[in-house]
């Protein structure tokens, strides 16, 4: 029996990753379960898993959820904070790490410390700290698994050992899919009139609102790439980005022979989080099985940089390394949240990103107060663009 503390419980990595666990209680114990602002929904889920911790992230609502507790004689311990999150985190031995953004990467660190078993989904936080993280999970001696749907299945088209390099492997290129999308095939035109509702309703998966609008820009694949750069060690140009509509080939890996090994699945969390659960082993996630004959046909494109450039943008913040990331990251959760809010326009986005980029200098990336200097000052400036934007369009 492993304990798990599942953060982001109320969230779509969680419904997904509590539909998994509660298929194998034999296997699973959960320790904590933790929301942001979610009370009603975190109550819900604490009658009916009764985990021994929930957390909450402020002290009002943690209130609320205890008392309602008390009221149908629940034990479940609640608190509420950051301290709290990595107290959890660093003390369950699986820790699914599936908060939105970069909230996640104090909880995330904490497990990583601890040297727990981290299933990583919150890939704003490798993208935030990437060579500071991984030195950490060396460090600890903590088992990093990809939950995000193309990295797990690169990590099972990998040799077991993959340390060092993807050369040393006979591994010439990642191959990235990207299913481009619910604006794929839009001009740029429309795509200055696309709605809040429209990005966030993604063709093949039923995702968070941030993640959906990220897919919608490919800045969610620019994320992915800076994170492939640090789980597999490869540089950005070894790391391909393939259109695929369907989203039934979840990425790919290409040898030195000619062989491109790929995994394959319907669209659907689960399977994910159920490989990374159970890896090395294998157990049900209650994933219908793939039938080809319905899926028919696999298409491939290459993406429009023109019409998304944020892909790019992610690119370039690799290359450049350092604090570049960080500060990409940071800029895109502000655009997002100015977009989502109905302030800015949907090509407004990588125009925030583009210019908060422009404007902070990168550093060396080796120090967590650095990166959350960087965070906090793209922040800052992001909105400034934001209020320039505003005053550009008022004519001012
Ligand atoms: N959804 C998916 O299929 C996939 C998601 N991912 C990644 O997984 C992560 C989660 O995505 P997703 O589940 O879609 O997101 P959701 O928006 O559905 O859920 C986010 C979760 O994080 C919590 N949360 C939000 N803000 C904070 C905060 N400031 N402090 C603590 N907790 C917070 C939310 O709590 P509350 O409900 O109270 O707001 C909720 O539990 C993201 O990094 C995403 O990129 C990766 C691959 C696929
Ligand atoms: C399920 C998952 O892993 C998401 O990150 C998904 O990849 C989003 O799809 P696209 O970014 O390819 O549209
Ligand atoms: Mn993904």
């Amino acid at each position: 029996m492993q304990t798990v503390t599942l953060l982001g419980a109320t969230g779509s990595i969680g419904t997904s990753a509590l539909d998994v666990i509660e298929r194998h209680p034999d296997r699973y114990h959960l320790h904590a379960l933790t929301a942001h602002s979610s009370v009603e929904k975190l109550l819900a889920l604490c009658l009916k898993h009764q985990p021994e911790h929930a957390v909450l992230g402020g002290e009002d609502s943690a209130h609320r959820l205890s008392s309602a507790l008390k009221d149908h004689d629940i034990k479940t311990r609640v608190s509420w904070g950051e301290q709290a999150l990595c107290e959890v985190a660093g003390n369950a031995e699986v820790v699914v790490a599936g908060i939105v953004g970069a909230a996640g990467l104090m909880p995330t660190l904490a497990a990583v410390r601890a040297g727990r078993r981290i299933l990583l989904a919150n890939k704003e936080a490798l993208v935030m700290s990437g060579a500071l993280f991984m030195r950490e999970v060396a460090q600890s001696g903590a088992v990093l698994l990809p939950l995000d749907s193309e990295h797990n299945a690169i990590f099972q088209c990998l040799p077991r050992e993959h340390r060092g390099g993807l050369e040393r492997h006979g591994i010439t290129r990642l191959l990235l899919t990207a299913s481009g999308g619910p604006f794929r095939d839009h001009g740029r035109e429309t795509l200055a009139q696309v709605t809040p509702e429209q990005a966030c309703a993604h063709p093949n998966w039923s995702m968070g609102r941030k993640i959906s609008v990220d897919s919608a820009t490919l800045m969610n694949k620019g994320l992915e790439l800076i994170e492939a750069c640090w789980l597999f060690d490869a540089t950005p140009d070894q790391i391909e980005v393939v259109v695929h509509p369907q989203s039934v080939i979840h990425s790919m890996a290409a040898y030195s022979d000619g062989s491109v090994l790929a995994q394959l699945g319907n669209p659907d969390m689960r399977t994910p989080i159920a490989h990374a659960l159970a890896w090395p082993e294998r157990i049900d996630a209650g994933v219908e099985p793939l039938d080809l004959f319905t899926v028919a046909r696999l298409d491939f494109q290459t993406p429009d940089l023109e019409c998304f450039p944020c892909l790019r943008l992610a690119r370039e913040a690799m290359v450049t390394g350092g604090t570049a990331p960080a500060v990409l990251n940071a800029a895109n959760e502000i655009a997002v949240e100015a977009f989502l809010a109905g302030t800015i326009g949907f090509n407004d986005i990588p125009v925030v990103v583009e210019t908060v980029m422009g404007r902070i200098e990168r550093c060396s990336a080796d120090e967590l107060d650095v990166i959350l200097a960087h965070d906090r000052q793209a922040r800052s400036e992001a909105q400034n663009v934001i209020n320039e934007l505003a005053v550009t369009a008022a004519g001012g």
